[in-house]
């Protein structure tokens, strides 16, 4: 299906969408519209309003203005559930489902096919295969859905959605933890779904997948509305100026710095030379220099977490060497790597990243006190400058320390992990 005309009428009309939490304004007056059989990204930095606009046309949260359509009716969700009963659902990144039950229960919770009271399992698990065989997946539903993949439950959730007569579907950063395999699953689900006249709503960061599977954008920055664009013709750097705010020239001009990064060939900041644990990672080679950024590039499973996890000591390494400023150490623990000076900034943040139910403070005064050691606290003077230097450096917006950090976004708050290491922090 091609993409919908720009004067098809609206499935989904936002108008003026605006919300604030106490003295920050998280929205403000945002329209988005979304067309049958479009699959619209929803694109913008950190803490630019994406999950607020999703929450507050959604129900989650109640919103301080605006008004929402679906088909030209205005409509006013006060629930998720609610909003479901209207036709939009939401498929968050960390699927909702409960993954001890089978895939088959998963499909029909609460909605089982019953007689005398009984659930009637047979035909439960015919419907399922039934309903997954529409999205091109032929599983054993009656395995628990923990069996199986991100990507996989992913599918089960929106086909639950769908099957609840979704007409709106919105997924908020559904590809974030897929391998390049399950997204193009995801994107063949996807695009079944756009030739069935369903709207999608795709909230992601990778700028290569808006102009795979994208019709149009609608970019947010700072809460405010950037502008709408169809995504063909639109260059990419105009896209990325358009979320960054900056102009292309100065995003250019970064290039040459990169590059005499990349030629810079004095002492390593620090190496890790066949460093590895049995069973765990094979032994790598891993170079840090000076002012660079290496990523870990690699499928599900390949051990790019394990290869973080072993740099930081969160696992032990079981052979090799690693040297700090042409030294070598020992990185058995956190405690080692810290000393050393590395950060952390872990995949699962909120288990392990940061306390959700502290204050920023909080939780960068802890990050730090690990460092120091529990016999030294540090005194609440020096507390409250490290706390307004470390918002600062961050960029932690609302720069509020007596915020709980899980109520920040997703990334703002990853990034509060960071102070661990902070001597300052040579790697992380
Ligand atoms: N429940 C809340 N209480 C207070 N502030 C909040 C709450 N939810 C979001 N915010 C603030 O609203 C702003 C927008 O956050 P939001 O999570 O919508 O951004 P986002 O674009 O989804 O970011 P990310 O891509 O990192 O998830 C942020 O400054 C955030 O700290």
């Amino acid at each position: 299906m091609d993409t919908p005309r720009a004067d098809a009428p609206p499935l989904l009309d936002i108008r003026g969408l605006t919300k604030s939490f106490a003295a920050q304004r998280a929205l403000d007056g945002v329209d988005l519209t979304l067309r049958a059989g479009e699959i619209h990204a929803l694109l913008g930095e950190n803490g630019a309003g994406k999950s607020t606009l999703i929450k507050a046309a959604t129900g989650i949260i109640a919103r301080d203005a605006g008004t929402i359509r679906l088909d030209g009716r205005e409509i006013d969700p006060k629930s998720g559930a609610e909003a479901v009963a209207t036709g939009i659902a939401t498929v968050y990144q960390e699927v909702n489902l409960l993954p001890n039950l089978s895939v088959a229960e998963n499909l029909y919770l609460g909605r089982q096919p019953t007689r005398f009271g009984l659930v009637r399992s047979a035909e439960m698990r015919r419907n399922a295969r039934a309903l997954l065989a529409g999205f091109g997946l032929d599983i054993d539903v009656a395995a628990p859905l923990a069996d199986y993949s991100v990507a996989i439950q992913h599918i089960c959730a929106i086909a639950r959605s769908v099957d609840l007569s979704a007409r709106v579907l919105i997924l908020d950063e559904p590809t974030a933890s897929l391998d390049v395999h399950e997204v193009e699953i995801l994107f063949r689900v996807m695009r079944e779904l756009k030739s069935r006249g369903i709207g999608i709503v795709f909230v992601t960061h990778f700028l290569d997948q808006v102009y795979a599977i994208c019709d149009r954008i609608t970019v947010l920055r700072n809460g405010r509305l950037v502008g709408e664009r169809p995504v063909a013709g639109l260059p990419k750097l105009e896209l990325v100026r358009m979320m960054l705010g900056r102009e292309l020239a100065e995003v250019e001009t970064r290039r040459p710095e990169r590059d005499a990064v990349a030629a810079d060939t004095s002492m390593p900041l620090a190496r890790f030379d066949a460093f590895g644990r049995s069973r765990y990672v094979e032994p790598f080679e891993l170079v840090l220099r000076r002012g660079t950024v290496v990523g870990l590039a690699g499928l599900l499973g390949s051990g790019r977490t394990e290869t973080a996890r072993l740099v930081f000591g969160a696992e032990a390494a079981d052979c090799g060497t690693a040297t700090v400023d042409g030294t070598t150490v020992r990185i058995g623990s956190p405690r080692d790597a810290v000393r050393h000076g590395f950060g952390f900034c872990p995949e699962e943040r909120k288990t392990e990243g940061i306390v959700a139910e502290l204050t920023v403070r909080e939780n960068i005064v802890l990050a730090l006190q690990a460092r120091r050691g529990w016999t030294r606290p540090l005194p609440r003077r020096e507390q409250d400058e490290i706390t307004a230097r470390f918002i600062r450096l961050l960029d932690i917006r609302p720069a509020d320390p007596d915020r709980p950090i899980g109520l920040l976004s997703g990334a703002t708050s990853r990034r509060c992990c960071l102070p661990a290491g902070w001597r300052p922090i040579r790697a992380c």
